[in-house]
């Protein structure tokens, strides 16, 4: 028998034929006719008591649609899938990613230099270190004005080339850690290939003082190589240069794939290695952060890991009953499986995190977006959720009239910092004021007869009525921190994996964005090459490139 497979799949059936399933299933047709309201009347201390602390986070889940009875079956279906086991199979460096038959160790990224993980007989955090330590004398170095461009002068600017978890964890981060930005350093980040972007990022850069970080795990992402190039043209032409020795000046590279980045041109002496056991969505805390080391500093960087490593040791010693980021995923998984929820908005009221519900919905969606089990067969329940959102209270003048006056269910959490970055006057007040006030709406809205009691006009009542019962989550930390960040990311990676668990599903590979890649490169020549067959593709796509080309003025 194949123990890794044992421990960390251990249905012999769907988890949906399971007695805990079951008992969900039962309990959720009785949840369904009670309102928060009442949940709230019948327990004076239930906003004190559906509470959690994970380090600095405090996480409140009274508003959801649960009662005591709620959390004890959706523990026990935890414990029926083993995901405690599950959970230590993933720390340990098991190939718990059975699809590709690899360790899944984001975790080790952020172990202190003193701890100890030998996986597949390799010494995981030596190696960990050694990375972080060329990383941090890289960055002193550029930080200092040591390191020079070809031309001479310092680096002021550092460009961050890549796609997907090369670019979403890092630009998220950047924007997050604003305020702690020092050394001055500034980074833009080019993703996209539509050419508009590299062009709108580097178009008023000055080549002899610009820094790219070419990041790619692979390092053979069309994307991320198309505007590698195109840096590499524009670098050479605006220095008046044609030799390797400005690359060198200008181009370090973050990847798992030495013999690509040589191949590229940039000198493995400034490349920075991970590992095949960091997932993409999952790689800011490796050499994948290195454009957000350069702006805020190794210190700093550090506090970023050292909040990760806290949660994880929550997530990996707490009981189920008392672990948040499980009895979050668990919730979430009430929701999608007991309530048909299928989205889930994450709602930051904090501008600073205005790319974290972009940066989340690869790792929840890559991670979850599954529908076959661990042995391959196909689920006969929902998977992961839409993930989306915007920061408060911005998205309060755009989609919450949905959330609070529609007709399907969104269950939202709330993410705020009692302390502001930037004190000015009362408008942190007033901000945190609407972060608060949209839960208690969302949650007990408002009836029929206190808008009567409002004197409102009959025929306008029906329109003003509050439904409410719309639950939240919300999670309150002290000040948004290089620290709470990391607690906040290793928050959210933890509850996919115990809705993954739940699911008995892989978070861990993303078959399903090949085929398009795959597709894209064979169409690539159908656009440029001089009448090119098109009896290959269907009739649509054809008259589609038809099109483009009459538009291109190509026959
Ligand atoms: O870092 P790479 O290898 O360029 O991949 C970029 C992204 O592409 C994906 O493979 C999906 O297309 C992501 O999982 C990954 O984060």
């Amino acid at each position: 028998m194949n123990v890794v497979k044992e421990k960390i799949d251990p249905m012999a059936a769907s988890v949906t034929t399971t007695d805990e399933w079951q008992a969900l299933r039962k309990h959720a047709e009785t949840m369904r006719g009670v309102h928060l309201r009442e949940l709230f009347a019948a327990d004076r201390r239930r906003g004190e008591r559906l509470t959690g602390e994970v380090a600095d986070l405090h996480v409140d889940y009274s508003k959801n649609l649960v009662t005591d009875e709620t959390l004890t079956l959706l523990t026990a279906l935890a414990e029926r899938v083993r995901l405690t086991d599950r959970i230590a199979a993933m720390f340990a460096g098991e190939h718990i990613n059975t699809t590709e038959d690899r360790a899944v160790l984001h975790t080790a990224l952020r172990l202190p230099r003193d701890a100890s993980l030998t996986v597949d007989g390799q010494d995981v955090v030596a190696d960990v270190h050694r990375v972080l330590d060329r990383m941090t004398a890289f960055a002193e170095r550029v930080r200092s004005g040591q390191w020079r461009g070809h031309t001479g002068e310092r680096i002021t600017t550092v460009v961050n080339i890549g796609i997907g978890g090369s670019d979403l964890g890092p630009v998220m981060a950047y924007e997050a850690l604003k305020a702690y930005r020092d050394g001055g350093i500034s980074c833009r980040f080019v993703s996209n290939i539509d050419p508009t972007d590299i062009h709108d990022k580097t178009h008023d850069l000055d080549p002899a003082t610009t820094l790219f970080v070419v990041v790619s795990k692979t390092f053979s992402t069309q994307e991320t190589l198309a505007n590698a190039n195109q840096a590499k043209t524009w670098l050479l032409s605006g220095l008046d240069a044609a030799d390797d020795a400005a690359i060198a000046r200008h181009f370090v590279a973050v990847s798992t794939n030495a013999q690509r980045v040589a191949d590229f041109g940039i000198d493995p002496e400034n490349m920075f290695g991970f590992w095949d056991w960091v997932g993409g969505r999952y790689s800011l805390p490796s050499a994948v952060g290195l454009s957000v080391l350069l702006a805020i500093g190794p210190d700093r960087f550090r506090e970023l890991l050292a909040g990760y490593h806290a949660v994880d040791e929550h997530f990996r010693t707490t009981p189920v009953e008392r672990n948040v980021p499980a009895l979050m995923g668990l919730l979430n998984v009430w929701y999608t499986n007991f309530f048909d929820a299928q989205t889930h908005a994450v709602l930051p009221y904090s501008q600073y995190l205005h790319r974290f519900p972009a940066y989340l919905q690869q790792l929840t969606m890559e991670s979850n977006g599954k529908s076959v089990t661990l042995d391959g067969t196909a689920v006969d329940h929902a998977t992961g959720e839409i993930f989306w959102g915007e920061p408060g209270t911005n998205g309060q003048h755009a989609f919450y009239q949905l959330i609070h006056q529609g007709t399907v269910l969104i269950p939202a959490d709330f993410i705020a910092f009692s302390r502001p970055n930037h004190d000015l006057g009362d408008m942190h007040d007033l901000f945190m004021s609407n972060f608060f006030a949209q839960t208690a709406a969302l949650a007990f809205g408002r009836t029929k007869e206190q808008v009567e009691a409002e004197g409102t006009k009959p025929e306008v009542v029906a329109h003003r009525v509050m439904p409410g019962n719309h639950p939240t989550t919300s999670i309150i930390a002290p000040k948004l921190t290089p620290s709470t960040l990391g607690q906040l990311i290793a928050l959210y990676e933890h509850i996919v994996f115990t809705e993954g668990a739940i699911w008995d599903i892989n978070p861990f590979d993303q078959w399903g964005v090949e085929l398009g890649k795959v597709m894209a490169n064979q169409l690539a020549p159908k656009l440029t090459g001089d009448a090119p067959d098109l009896s290959d593709v269907d009739s649509s796509t054809a008259a589609l490139i038809r099109r483009y080309r009459a538009e291109r003025g190509r026959a």
